[in-house]
């Protein structure tokens, strides 16, 4: 009997060592060097918590504050059973960007976007995408193939919208990005598979961006389902156009190298996950923004007032020019008080990092080491120093007067993160923005002042973000700002 409970105690002695080690181990991390300050939190679960606790959308999280007063702008932490390195050096945050290519996601969130996934596989296939992307989304080819059918999806969902005495802004833009960039990717796609695809994205889970167990009932199930059911009607669209000698969608052609003179680059599977993470990304960042970005306005009479100015101004020169009533490059090109609203809002609601990689080899910032295979996370702190803007807490979009606004990178503003992994969809996002205040400025409207605009890595509406309008607008003939 005593031999046995001896037996038992030494089992439990060996855990209770192990496991302390182990803590150890997870608390202080080896390194060749000297790691940035900071602490790992609890094992797998690190600092999660705290990091994900939601916080007004234009003030840097609280978490992020604490610890720069603790341990100054670059500290180490962990996050989603990953090991991060968090910096909120704007000249550090660009150098990672340029000198690392691998996109920064925890393993167990990258899963979630499949396994052939361009963006973790090779370079070669990630410029070649990169380089079609850009053909369609540069601004030639917002000119030429879009400026026109956004601004006319635009008008008729807030026609709809206005006719029941207003919309919700993200769900609006939502549905304005789809349709936009569903054409424009794949061609006119047959009613049935558009709504299938719709049914999907309404499935897709709000918030995904947490941890990822993939257990029946959860949102993360739920997201890995709606993403096969995505692929099966995308490639199925593909496979039976191809069987039919249909015309593929000017995006695809060019993706698989079918259009004249170009050769087969990827395959079907890579092309169509692309086109999902292509989609996601598109409609978690664009819609968001643009609903705080409508926000920010109702809140502010002034710049209302001057945005009306602005686009009563295109409206009057059409009907001088009796032309049709479609937007066009020029009337976009001339919105300068608009542009300066959406680069304030960006710069403002920039409160989640905006380069994200993992780190690819060891990395000397300064005294400290950070070693390969970390994840990085860089903080758009700049945006909101004093130094760079002045009472930057405030939104003046003012303070863009004689910038130059079609700049999406530059040392003080980085809302798009930087490097080989700079945002591709900036200007498409630049546009829709502008084309749906335009459109807006139709209508007498405005925002509930009870709306809020949270963020949780993700921003969020929890009470939603409807738009009432009450009427058609009369023109303001006053002179611009
Ligand atoms: C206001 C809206 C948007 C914001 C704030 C935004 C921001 C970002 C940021 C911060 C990155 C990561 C850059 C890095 O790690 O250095 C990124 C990447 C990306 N964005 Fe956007 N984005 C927006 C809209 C869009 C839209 C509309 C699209 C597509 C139509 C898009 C497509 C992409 C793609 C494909 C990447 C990955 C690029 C790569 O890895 O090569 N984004 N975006």
């Amino acid at each position: 009997m005593v031999e046995v409970y001896e037996f038992w105690t030494v089992i439990v002695s060996l855990i209770v060592v192990k496991l302390c080690h182990l803590i150890y181990k997870w608390s202080n991390p080896t390194t060749n060097g000297k790691l940035p300050p900071g602490s790992m939190g609890f094992p797998i679960i690190g600092e999660t918590f705290e990091f994900m606790i939601s916080h007004d959308a234009c003030q840097f999280p609280e978490f992020v504050k604490k610890k720069i007063l603790r341990h100054g702008p670059l500290f180490r932490t962990s996050l989603f059973g990953a090991k991060i390195i968090i910096s909120t050096d704007i000249g550090l945050n660009m150098e990672i960007a340029k000198t690392n290519h691998i996109p920064g996601m925890p393993k167990s969130l990258a899963r979630l976007f499949g396994e052939n996934n361009l963006f973790v596989q090779s370079k070669e296939s990630h410029k070649h995408v990169r380089s079609v992307t850009t053909q369609f989304l540069g601004s030639q080819g917002l000119k030429l193939g879009m400026i026109r059918d956004m601004d006319l999806v635009t008008r008729t969902h807030m026609e709809i919208g206005a006719r029941n005495g207003g919309f919700d802004a993200k769900e609006t833009a939502s549905k304005i990005l789809m349709e936009c960039l569903a054409k424009r990717v794949m061609g006119e796609i047959e009613p049935e598979v558009a709504k299938e695809l719709t049914k999907c994205w309404i499935h897709f889970p709000k918030g995904w961006f947490r941890f990822s167990w993939n257990i029946p009932g959860t949102g993360v199930y739920r997201m890995i389902k709606a993403r096969e059911q995505m692929m099966k009607i995308l490639k199925d669209t593909v496979f039976k156009r191809r069987a039919s000698g249909e015309d593929l969608g000017e995006f695809f052609s060019v993706m698989f190298g079918d259009m004249e003179g170009g050769a087969v680059k990827i395959s079907v599977e890579e092309a169509v996950e692309y086109i999902f993470i292509f989609f996601l990304i598109s409609n978690e960042s664009t819609p968001n923004v643009l609903a705080a970005t409508v926000k920010l306005i109702s809140d502010n009479p002034k710049v209302m007032q001057e945005l009306k100015r602005e686009h009563d101004r295109i409206f009057r020169g059409r009907n001088e020019k009796e032309t049709e009533a479609d937007l066009t490059w020029e009337d976009y090109k001339s919105m300068t008080f608009t542009q300066m609203v959406i680069n304030e809002s960006l710069r403002l609601t920039s409160t989640a990092p905006t380069v994200l990689r993992i780190i690819d080899h060891e990395f000397q910032a300064g005294d400290y080491t950070i070693p390969a295979g970390w994840l990085f996370m860089g903080y758009p702190n700049v945006h909101y120093n004093p130094e760079k803007y002045d009472d930057p807490l405030a939104f003046n979009p003012w303070r863009w007067k004689e910038k130059d606004l079609t700049a999406i990178l530059s040392k003080t503003f980085i809302p798009f993160g930087a490097g080989s992994r700079l945002c591709l969809g900036a200007d498409f996002a630049k546009l829709m923005t502008a084309t749906f205040i335009h459109n807006l400025f139709r209508y007498r409207w405005s925002m509930k002042t009870e709306t809020t605009v949270l963020r949780r890595i993700i921003l969020m509406f929890p009470g939603g973000s409807d738009i009432q309008i009450s009427g058609e607008t009369e023109m303001d003939n006053s002179s611009g700002y």
